[in-house]
């Protein structure tokens, strides 16, 4: 039962006063229901002409004592009663389920934000590590699960209280015939239990194998350029092939347990309205209208009882869904970067920035490396400063803490003097400063709409500058579309070059006061990389420049070149 409470919990704090509100309505249709129900017993009293029960007693002398004598007045009064409490059924059954409904859409797109926004305050050494394609299935697979119980629950909680008030209609007209209703019901439970717990193991079942197919599809698409040149697409296929069989058997199992369960209730709930009705005549000598009434609540029992009973399922099956994502949830949340107070006034300053860290270590603690052992280095402001190594010596991992994405185990870094240490100061700092990343990354959009992220409130003269810098002038107006040319998926319709020169571009109009390049110029040819990087060196009395190279041509246009060695940095 802890999951579900925690279920029911959740939606209730998450649904604030709407709850209520909906919970009313429920309770309200459910007795309109009831008494269109009962309206039915003076109506029989009428057409039959045996008022065999006390309400079709009452109500034809009720009528008789305003004037409804003949039976054409007394039908129309009562067909006009009839039709007034199905109008107002109706409204409150359209107010309850739109509610209901919003209410089931909310709480998912809840989830989502949730986990979007844990995701975006949780430190960047947890969110590296994420793997990207388990985030995708909880976002999409895992809540729509939820969503889907989240949704049958709230509506069998209407046909819950739909059910208790017409079986409370039954104890009051016949208490005997309650009690088969009842054995209809715990016959139906028995058979139920078992299936339930299936539904449980199988939703488990579910959240993995579903796991792998998101993570294959995932491999699949971002190498599908590896998998040709290789001719693997087949191995792949193979791999899709392994994982869907899993999520099919899984779900072919529950949707059989679900068909069986079905097949039961339909097969009680014939075997209880016979039951009720030789019981009800043979045994009880019910009276018609009674038996009449009993039968209708039978018959419409049966629809609601067996979607309870599927909701069972539901639960069961997407409880465990509920449970990773809290999981995951919790996970993100225990690592957010905690906001701290500051007088920090980084956001104050212009011109170029100086940096310094000083004795900074740094271990990855999911493999336990120590990659950093005490680096200590400096840039003065406007300086150029280009930091070397050999490939997976550090140099990375020295630029993510220099920019406030890692934390340092020990050392400080400052930041024109300052120590930029809370959450805060990394944030402002990082409003200081551009990084370029070995991958360049577009969205797809337009290049106009890509240089503008970051800088919305960049002018087309701040722009034509950037572009002149990055030397993507001759891509925007060689007469194609120009700025409007779109990037295409994660910038595939653009050469190497020329994505990393339009995030160049980009990063230049947030107007940074330090440059970090992360070998972000190496896919242009020599002649090209020369051009941008003179071009940047014109700009430092705006910005530092701090960039890592492999290239030796490149380091003729560093003042200093420094060496990372054994978590160490060494002038060169
Ligand atoms: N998120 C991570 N978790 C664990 N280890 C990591 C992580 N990122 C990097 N590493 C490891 O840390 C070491 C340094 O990586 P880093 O990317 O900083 O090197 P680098 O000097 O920039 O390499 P390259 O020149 O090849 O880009 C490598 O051994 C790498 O495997």
């Amino acid at each position: 039962m802890g999951p579900f409470k925690a279920y029911l919990a959740d939606i209730w704090r998450d649904s604030g006063k709407q709850m209520p509100w909906a919970a009313t309505l429920v309770v309200l249709g459910a007795l309109v229901e009831g008494i269109g129900l009962l309206a039915i017993l003076p109506l029989a009293a009428l057409i039959t002409g045996n008022a065999d029960t006390e309400l079709g007693r009452s109500a034809l002398s009720a009528m008789s004592g305003i004037g409804l004598v003949t039976e054409f007045s007394r039908a129309l009064a009562l067909t006009t009663g009839f039709l007034i409490i199905l109008a107002i059924r109706n409204l409150i059954m359209w107010r309850r389920d739109t509610l209901l409904f919003s209410l089931g859409v909310s709480y998912v797109d809840r989830w989502r934000t949730r986990l979007l926004s844990a995701i975006g305050n949780a430190d960047w050494a947890t969110v590296s590590a994420l793997r990207r394609s388990d985030f995708e299935h909880a976002i999409t697979n895992d809540v729509s699960r939820l969503s889907s119980s989240t949704d049958q629950m709230l509506r069998s909680a209407a046909m819950i209280a739909l059910s208790v008030v017409q079986l409370g209609i039954i104890a009051a007209l016949s208490p005997m015939l309650l009690i088969l209703v009842f054995a209809l019901l715990g016959v139906s439970l028995l058979f139920t239990l078992p299936l339930m717990r299936k539904a449980g193991r199988l939703g488990k079942k579910l959240t993995k194998s579903g796991r792998r197919i998101y993570g294959v599809l995932g491999d699949f698409m971002s190498s599908q350029k590896l998998a040709r040149l290789n001719n693997a697409e087949a191995d792949f296929l193979e791999r899709f092939s392994g994982s869907i069989r899993d999520v099919r058997t899984n779900q072919t199992a529950f949707m059989s347990s679900q068909i069986v369960a079905r097949g039961w209730f339909q097969m009680a709930a014939g075997v209880a309205v016979i039951a009720a009705l030789l019981i009800g005549v043979f045994v009880l000598n019910t009276p018609l209208s009674v038996l009449a009434v009993t039968i209708l609540v039978l018959a419409r029992l049966v629809g609601p009882v067996q979607m309870i009973a599927q909701t069972g399922q539901s639960l069961a099956n997407a409880l465990p869904a509920f449970t990773e994502l809290n999981r995951t949830l919790i996970e993100l949340r225990q690592v957010a970067a905690p906001p701290a107070a500051t007088n920090c006034t980084l956001s104050d300053r212009s011109g170029p920035a100086s940096l310094r860290l000083e004795n900074v270590s740094y271990t990855y603690p999911d493999t336990g490396e120590k990659i950093l052992n005490g680096a200590t280095f400096e840039i003065t402001a406007g300086e150029i400063v280009a930091l070397v190594g050999p490939s997976g010596v550090g140099k990375t991992t020295l630029l993510d803490i220099t920019s406030g994405l890692l934390r340092p185990d020990k050392g400080t870094v400052f930041a024109d003097g300052e120590a930029v240490r809370s959450e805060q100061e990394m944030r402002q700092w990082r409003d200081q400063l551009a990084y370029l990343p070995q991958d360049p990354f577009l969205f797809d959009a337009s290049i106009k709409e890509n240089l503008m992220w970051c800088a919305r409130t960049s002018d087309e003269g701040d722009i034509g500058e950037a572009i002149r810098i990055a030397a993507i002038d001759g891509l925007t107006s060689d007469g194609r579309e120009g700025l409007d040319i779109r990037a295409g998926e994660r910038g595939q319709s653009l050469s190497g070059g020329e994505r990393q020169r339009i995030c160049l571009a980009r990063a230049l109009l947030r107007r940074p006061r330090l440059l970090i390049l992360d070998e972000a110029t190496n896919a242009l040819d020599a002649r090209l990389e020369d051009l941008v990087l003179e071009g940047l060196r014109s700009l430092r009395s705006q910005f530092s420049i701090l960039l890592i190279t492999h290239r030796a041509e490149t380091l003729r246009h560093a003042d200093r070149v420094l060496r990372l060695e054994n978590g160490r940095v060494l002038e060169a």
